[in-house]
């Protein structure tokens, strides 16, 4: 939660400049430009269907914009090899994929194939990164459960112990703490932020996303409606025009961050 170190020259990270994306031929993402800061968790936040995933999406390389261009240290994704990519950005998706007569420990090994030369066995690197990840996500006693035995949030997190097995220098979440119980969605926000990595997470919860993002951007029907850091962004005005919600933001000690208290009655737009 502190600020992030100034990037080294030329290592820009990913940005998305002035991207659009239809989808079911509506018009989803519309003119979004993101410079996450490099080293900073930046929360991406918005109603549903405000275009989130599919920003995401573009910026892990899985989309392509349709205008505009994602770029990673200034080159377009769309030239960088896939092995290149994957090495460099990792994915924690909003629901978990299926890997289901896997243990825990060689799904999240499954990070670290980006790494790996084809046909070699495992390194004594790639097996200490496993073993960090399983350790720093609190699996290390799960490591020999198979997958389909695993419960939503530990699900959840083995996702997240195999993006840290990947050793990336971007971390792409979306709604990462869906199925985590308090304590966990807690740990998990701590986690990432203290990774000092690159990080853009999607979060619907307006107070998690004060305590721990560095930076805010909010997207409204596929447009960016405010961006900037959490204290300029999470207004009572915000929470109002972009969600129709009434709302009253504070300041509590000991950090000064915002904290929302939903007053209930919608109000009125406009
Ligand atoms: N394949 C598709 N076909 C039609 N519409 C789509 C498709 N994919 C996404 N959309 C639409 O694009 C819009 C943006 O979707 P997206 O999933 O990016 O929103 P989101 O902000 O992540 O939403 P949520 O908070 O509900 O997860 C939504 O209206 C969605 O219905």
């Amino acid at each position: 939660m502190t600020d992030a170190p100034s990037p080294a020259p030329g290592r820009t990270g990913l940005r998305a400049e002035r991207v659009s994306r239809t989808a079911g031929g509506a018009l989803v993402l519309d003119g979004v430009t993101l410079a996450p800061r490099p080293g900073a968790l930046t929360g991406l936040l918005g109603p549903n269907g405000s275009g989130k995933s599919t920003l995401l999406r573009l910026l892990a390389g899985v989309l392509a914009p349709e205008t505009g261009v994602v770029t990673l240290d200034g080159d377009p994704l769309r030239g960088l090899p896939r092995r290149e990519l994957a090495r460099r950005v990792a994915v924690v998706g909003q629901h978990a994929d299926t890997q289901v007569g896997l243990t825990v420990a060689d799904a999240v090994r499954l990070g670290r194939l980006p790494h790996r030369r084809a046909w070699s066995p495992p390194t004594a690197a790639d097996e200490e990164a496993v073993r960090s990840a399983l350790a720093r996500t609190g699996l290390s006693g799960l490591a020999h459960r198979t997958w389909h035995t695993l419960s939503g949030g530990e699900r959840q997190r083995v996702q997240l112990a195999r993006a840290l097995a990947q050793e990336p220098r971007e971390l792409l979440l979306d709604e990462p703490t869906n199925h985590l119980d308090v304590r966990h969605q807690l740990d998990l926000l701590a986690l990432v932020s203290g990774l000092r990595l690159t990080c853009v997470m999607a979060l619907h919860d307006l107070n998690l996303a004060a305590l721990y993002c560095d930076h805010l951007v909010v997207l409204r029907e596929g447009r960016v409606a405010a961006a900037g850091p959490v204290a300029e962004v999470l207004t009572e005005r915000l929470v109002a025009d972009v969600y129709g919600v009434r709302a009253a933001v504070t300041h509590p000690a000991p950090d000064g961050r915002p904290h929302v208290r939903y007053l209930g009655a919608p109000a009125g737009r406009g």
